[in-house]
Order: C-alpha cells, then structure tokens, then sequence
C-alpha cells in the first residue's frame, strides 16, 4: 500500500487539539475541526478502502463548518455556546430525526464519538510493541467504541478495511515527528490533550441528555 507522508504531521493535529480546550473549560470549534481535517487527510493516504470512512468524516466536518462560517457564526464558537443556542432554538431533534437539516449537536456526537476509538487507537499504538499488529489494535478500539453504534453492514466493512493497514513502524514513521521512538513519545503528549477534549464533550453532552441523539 502507497503511504503519502507528506500530508501529514500529527504535530499539527496535537498542536490543534491543544488550542481548542480555553481557560474556562470551553471546547472552540475552530481547532476542534482543524484537527478533525488533519486526521483526514492522514486518513485519504490509507487509499481507497477507507474512502467510505473518510467520506463520512468529511461530510460531518464540512457540516460543521458550515455553521461556523454561517450567518449564526457567533454561536458556533464553541461546543457550549453550540449546545446552548441549538437547545434554546429547538433545532436539534431530540427522539427522531425530523426533515431539519442535522443539527450541530447531532453532527459533533459522531466525532466526538469516532475521537474516544481514536483515543484508544493511539493508546493502543503508544502502548504496542513492535510486532504488534494494527489492524488489531484498531479493531479492539473500534470494538470497544464506535462499534456499537454502527450497523452490521459498517462494521463488517470496518473490520475488513482494518486488515488492510500498514505495520505499527509504518504507522509511527508516517506521523512525520523523528524516530519511532520519538512518535511514541509524542503520541504520549498528545493524548493528554485528545482525552481532555472528550471529556469536556462528554460531560457537556451528558449534562444536557444528548448522548443518545437520533
Ligand atoms: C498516525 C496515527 C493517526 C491515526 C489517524 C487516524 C485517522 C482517522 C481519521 C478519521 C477517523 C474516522 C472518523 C469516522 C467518523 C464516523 C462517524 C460515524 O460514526 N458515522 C456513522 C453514523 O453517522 P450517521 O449515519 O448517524 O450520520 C456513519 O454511519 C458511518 C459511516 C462510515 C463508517 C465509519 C467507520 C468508522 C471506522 C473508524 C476507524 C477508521 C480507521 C482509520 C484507520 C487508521
């Protein structure tokens, strides 16, 4: 398989999951997606098996910024002003999905649900040696995350395009930070970060009864 470094730093997606978490605790969007695009364009190098993961992944990001760069702009600041303004304005289907045009809340759901595989992903690697295989790796994070919220179809279709990724070396190479001893080391810096942002997302979600949106 054809790996493209070149696109991809993932010194660039730490250093935007970084600036997205503010002094009060706030999650801004404006990093929270560019480090979404950062992990898609690592995503577009794995080649066209995972075109259907990255498709999705784009078309939610491209939602969100959106609204970010819509006429209500100013409320997509952040994850909270988000959640305040969609709730308050009835925009977001709370049961089932109406012909509204899918809201904020529901569209940051999926990512932020696909960031808790990804957080385990990395751990996974972080934590791996070097005969440890990838494509298990991502299927016991997947299994343990995303999984339970996606069909019989996708998951199968998952767990096939799993097999397909390259060795854990390639993967520490392609990160484009030095050694693999050195993308070890960065994967634990950043996933400090990676956590803090769920966190935040989930106890937001959680407070406001929005983790199970249709
Ligand atoms: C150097 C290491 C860095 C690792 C970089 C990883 C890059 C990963 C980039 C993106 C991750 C995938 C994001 C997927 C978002 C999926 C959101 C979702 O759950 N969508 C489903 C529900 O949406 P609605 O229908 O309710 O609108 C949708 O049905 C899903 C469709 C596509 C399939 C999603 C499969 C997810 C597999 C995640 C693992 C990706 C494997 C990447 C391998 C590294």
């Amino acid at each position: 398989m054809a790996v493209e470094a070149d696109a991809f730093s993932l010194r660039e997606v730490l250093a935007a999951f970084q600036t997205c978490v503010t002094e009060q605790r706030e999650v801004l969007l404006g990093p929270y997606l560019r480090g979404w695009r950062g992990l898609i364009r690592f995503l577009h190098s794995l080649g066209a098996i995972f075109s259907f993961v990255s498709k999705d992944a784009v078309a939610k990001v491209q939602i969100m910024e959106n609204y970010c760069g819509g006429e209500q702009r100013e409320k997509y600041v952040s994850l909270q002003s988000m959640v305040e303004y969609e709730l308050a304005s009835g925009l977001v289907d709370l049961q089932k999905r109406s012909g509204r045009p899918d809201s904020g809340c529901r569209t940051v759901l999926r990512l932020h649900r696909a960031l808790r595989w990804l957080q385990l992903f990395l751990e996974g690697l972080r934590t791996g040696t070097e005969d440890s295989r990838t494509s298990v790796i991502c299927t016991d994070s997947y299994n343990a995350s995303l999984a339970a919220y996606h069909p019989w179809v996708i998951r199968k279709a998952a767990t096939v395009a799993f097999c397909a990724l390259p060795s854990r070396n390639a993967f520490l190479e392609i990160m484009n930070v030095g050694t693999a001893e050195e993308a070890v080391a960065m994967l634990g810096e950043a996933l400090p970060y990676i956590c803090d942002v769920y966190g935040i997302t989930q106890e937001l979600f959680a407070q406001h009864k929005l983790l199970d949106l249709p």
